[in-house]
């Protein structure tokens, strides 16, 4: 994909940006028999099998011939929640944990393909390719989820209709129940209770690594060890493990058995259609894979005559080089084209599980050049690392600096009201600009909606912008700016405020 793309830019953060502290995502699967839920790591639970679970039961409501159901987040409706072949906490526990990681950008839908990836990813499974753009259900689906009880017809009637072959339903039953088990409490003519001060939910797993991906639950099951619960439950009724991955005479769980490779490679790429599995309308995006020059979006801010470009970027797997130059070019608003070496003192480098991310930071300090004459601004960058030019295939990094917040902002002290200058420059398209606060709907859904406009202040800043402003009280942290120009919608965090407003 092509930068900016404000949504993709964030799912790749999300993948490959992977660090384990309690704001990321990966912690709640770090180490892997991590569960947040009633009882923690000694419930016989773990988030990992929750999320991969949530995950297929998302897409389980998905109707191929019509195109409605799939991953769009219906399972967070109550509704849903309360059907029998929806039994268990297991849809609370990995949405009150999730959930949260959704953003404008990123629907709960893709926060709950990503958790699945993340918790295959990083228990031992293979890499998942992901596609974003799943969309968040407003009402719940109708029923659809395959339940232990059920004939063999049944199910492989019910994965015909989520779109997938018998070969395809034994492979990906066995992918998902590489993971977790069965609790008693809903499923109690299943599990019997279990008096195991390590397993307080009685948990019957379904191979012998329940919170690691691996073929144990095909060289169990061939060997005949298996102590699945759905193999070798009580009532047969129930032991609809035994009956899918019998069905084609153990042929396919017999390889599985024989490679681990094999299991994997196929689990990798079940995973990713069970997940892209979509309702019909939706748009996936290409792969995400890590992008290779990412800059973050620019901020600017016109002090007078000073158009004062901040901004961050990022490259992804550089060879090792002491005296590396990495160079920012730009083309101006005037046909000037102009260059500054980013200090290499502002160089850091992240190892992540999948890469290592090197970032400069420029324009944050007076000596890197990045004090722009506001008439000329800025149309795009491009970066060069060691002389090989970085342009996304000649398109270059569009840069918007047709607006930027203003340094005449003031506070005034006595009724906690701000006055916000944002600066826009002269001659561009602009159709509107306002303040918008991002909500959390009662499912968990966050919406934008532009609560302040903007108005012409009739103040110059300079001859290239004019100040339009809006008086606002309250904390600026939940606030964006958006403008709205040549019909393309921006957004940018409200910045002015920040370390702190004169008194106006
Ligand atoms: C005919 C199809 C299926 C049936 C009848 C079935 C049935 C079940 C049942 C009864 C449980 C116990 C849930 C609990 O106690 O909370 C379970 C757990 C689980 N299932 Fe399935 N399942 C099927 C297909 C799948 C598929 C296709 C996947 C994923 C690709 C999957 C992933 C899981 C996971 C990860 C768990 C463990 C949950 C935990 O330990 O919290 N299942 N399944």
């Amino acid at each position: 994909y092509l930068w900016p793309n404000p949504a993709l830019d964030e799912v790749e953060s999300l993948l490959y940006e992977i660090v384990i502290d309690t704001s990321s995502l990966v912690f709640f699967v770090s180490p892997c028999d991590t569960f947040t839920g009633t009882g923690g790591t000694i419930s016989g639970r773990s988030n990992a099998a929750d999320w991969i679970r949530t995950a297929y039961h998302d897409m389980a409501t998905h109707n191929v011939t019509d195109g409605t159901g799939g991953m769009d987040a219906s399972i967070r409706f109550a509704e849903e929640q309360a059907r029998l072949e929806n039994a268990g906490d297991g849809f609370s526990n990995t949405l009150s944990v999730l959930t949260g990681f959704s953003t404008r950008y990123v629907s709960i839908a893709d926060i709950l393909a990503i958790g699945a990836v993340m918790a295959v990813e990083r228990c031992g499974g293979p890499q998942i390719p992901f596609r974003a753009g799943r969309v968040d259900a407003t009402e719940p689906n109708p029923p659809g989820v395959p339940q232990p009880q059920d004939p063999l017809q049944s199910h492989i009637a019910t994965f015909a209709r989520e779109g997938f072959t018998q070969t395809e339903m034994i492979s990906l039953v066995a992918c998902g129940h590489t993971f977790g088990g069965v609790q008693h409490d809903p499923f109690p003519n299943i599990v019997p209770e279990l008096t195991d001060p390590g397993n307080t939910q009685s948990v019957a797993h379904f191979d012998t690594t329940n919170v690691h991906f691996d073929n144990n639950v095909a060289t169990e099951y061939i060997s005949g060890t298996t102590q699945n619960p759905l193999v070798v439950g009580f009532n047969d009724t129930t032991n609809s493990d035994k009956r899918i991955f019998g069905s084609d005479g153990n042929v396919t769980m017999q390889s599985f058995a024989n490679s681990p490779d094999l299991f994997a490679s196929t689990c990798a790429a079940l995973f990713a259609r069970m997940l892209d599995t979509v309702p019909s309308g939706v748009q996936l995006s290409d792969v995400i894979n890590p992008m290779l020059v990412k800059p973050a979006t620019p901020i600017f801010t016109l002090d007078g005559d000073v158009l004062r470009f901040t901004g961050r970027v990022r490259f992804w797997n550089l060879t090792a080089n002491a005296n590396r130059v990495v160079t920012l070019l730009w083309n101006d608003h005037l046909g000037g084209a102009h260059s500054s070496t980013l200090l290499s003192s502002l160089e850091s480098s992240t190892t992540y599980p999948y890469g290592v991310a090197t970032s400069y930071i420029f324009g944050n300090s007076s000596d890197d050049g990045l004090l722009l004459d506001p008439a000329a601004g800025i149309t795009t960058m491009r970066f060069s690392v060691d002389g090989k030019l970085e342009d996304q295939g000649g398109v270059g990094f569009a840069v918007q600096d047709g607006f930027a917040f203003s340094t005449t902002s003031c506070f005034f002290d006595n009724n906690g009201t701000a006055q916000y200058d944002v600066a826009v420059r002269n001659g561009v398209n602009l159709t509107s600009l306002y303040i918008e606060t991002e909500q959390r709907d009662n499912t968990g859904h966050v919406g934008v909606t532009e609560t302040a406009n903007f108005a012409p202040s009739g103040r110059t800043a300079n001859a290239a912008y004019s100040i339009w402003t809006v008086n606002l009280s309250g904390s600026p942290f939940t606030r964006y700016v958006g403008a709205e120009i040549d019909g393309v919608k921006f957004s940018t965090a409200l910045v002015i405020p920040l370390p702190a407003l004169p008194s106006c």
